[in-house]
């Protein structure tokens, strides 16, 4: 069942557990995700990233081929579909257009008062459709070629700001990095906890991927309640075919490779199920 993530996320909030958020980087991660989803009963959240949309099909394709999905598979826990780092505000009223159950517009990179202007646009046409929206406060990490570069802690003052517009999850860029981390993630839990506590928003935790487990159950203490794990995934991905392509006689055969691939999303996305206690909680 397709979902917006209002209740969910305040529930994961007050119980102190965070929502899985899963990158889709093509079928196979779709039908993985709700399969083990289903299976352990437990609420899920689907996400594309703006910039790789067009290449999986576009708005209307992934969310017709998600809804097909729920179908076929007789799926019944609750599933948000969400448009991750929406590059604009028309691109996050395609996503509600096409079907999205959740949209985060991503003004990151413009001076906190566009930010929040453009914020409370898709707030607006996003609350009117029932679709939930989540905005960045700061700015997350990225790692090109090794190098850690563009982090920018959020403010109090910028978070609280922002919340004004009536969004439902705040992404309070606090430290973490998108991709690889060359050394250890220093997140700033302190200012975590008072952004939580002055804002009372639900936070989201881009950039997962490598961060200990120390940290994310400091993390889900303090505030956190979705935790968005991209890089991981697609490790897991990538090391099960490759093992798969080395251990097998595979000919010209691609099936059974892309079933080991699927194995290897499923397990590592039940690992971060029980990671962040959302397990069986659908
Ligand atoms: O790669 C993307 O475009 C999506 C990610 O930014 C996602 O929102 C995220 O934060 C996951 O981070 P990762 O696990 O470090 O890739
Ligand atoms: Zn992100």
């Amino acid at each position: 069942m397709l979902v917006p993530m209002f209740k969910l996320i305040q529930d994961a909030k007050n119980n102190k557990y965070a929502l899985g958020h899963f990158n889709i980087n093509g079928d196979d991660w779709i039908t993985t995700y709700l399969k083990t989803a289903q299976k352990s009963n437990t609420p899920i959240v689907l996400a594309t990233s703006d910039r790789v949309v067009d290449q999986l099909g576009g708005f209307e394709y992934i969310s017709g081929l998600v809804n097909y999905m729920i179908e076929q598979l007789e799926i019944s826990i609750p599933v948000v579909l969400h448009l991750d780092h929406g590059l604009s505000v028309a691109r996050a009223k395609e996503a509600i257009d096409a079907g999205y159950t959740s949209v985060m517009y991503d003004g990151s990179k413009l001076p906190i008062d566009e930010n929040i202007v453009k914020t409370q646009e898709v707030v607006h046409y996003a609350h009117l459709r029932n679709v939930s929206v989540e905005a960045e406060v700061g700015a997350v990490g990225g790692n090109e070629n090794g190098l850690i570069s563009g982090i920018k802690y959020a403010s109090i003052e910028d978070a609280e700001k922002m919340a004004k517009t009536g969004v439902d999850a705040l992404a309070a860029a606090l430290g973490s990095v998108h991709g690889d981390y060359t050394g250890k993630p220093n997140l700033n839990f302190e200012r975590m906890k008072q952004i939580s506590e002055k804002t009372k928003l639900p936070l989201v935790l881009h950039g997962a991927s490598g961060i200990p487990n120390d940290q994310i159950q400091a993390a889900i203490k303090n505030g956190t309640a979705k935790i968005n794990i991209n890089t991981e995934v697609n490790y897991a991905w990538l090391n099960s075919v490759r093992e798969s392509i080395n251990a097998k006689n595979v000919g010209h055969e691609p099936i059974p490779v892309l079933e080991d691939g699927k194995k290897g999303i499923a397990h590592l996305v039940e690992s971060k199920m029980h990671e962040f206690h959302v397990w069986n909680k659908a």
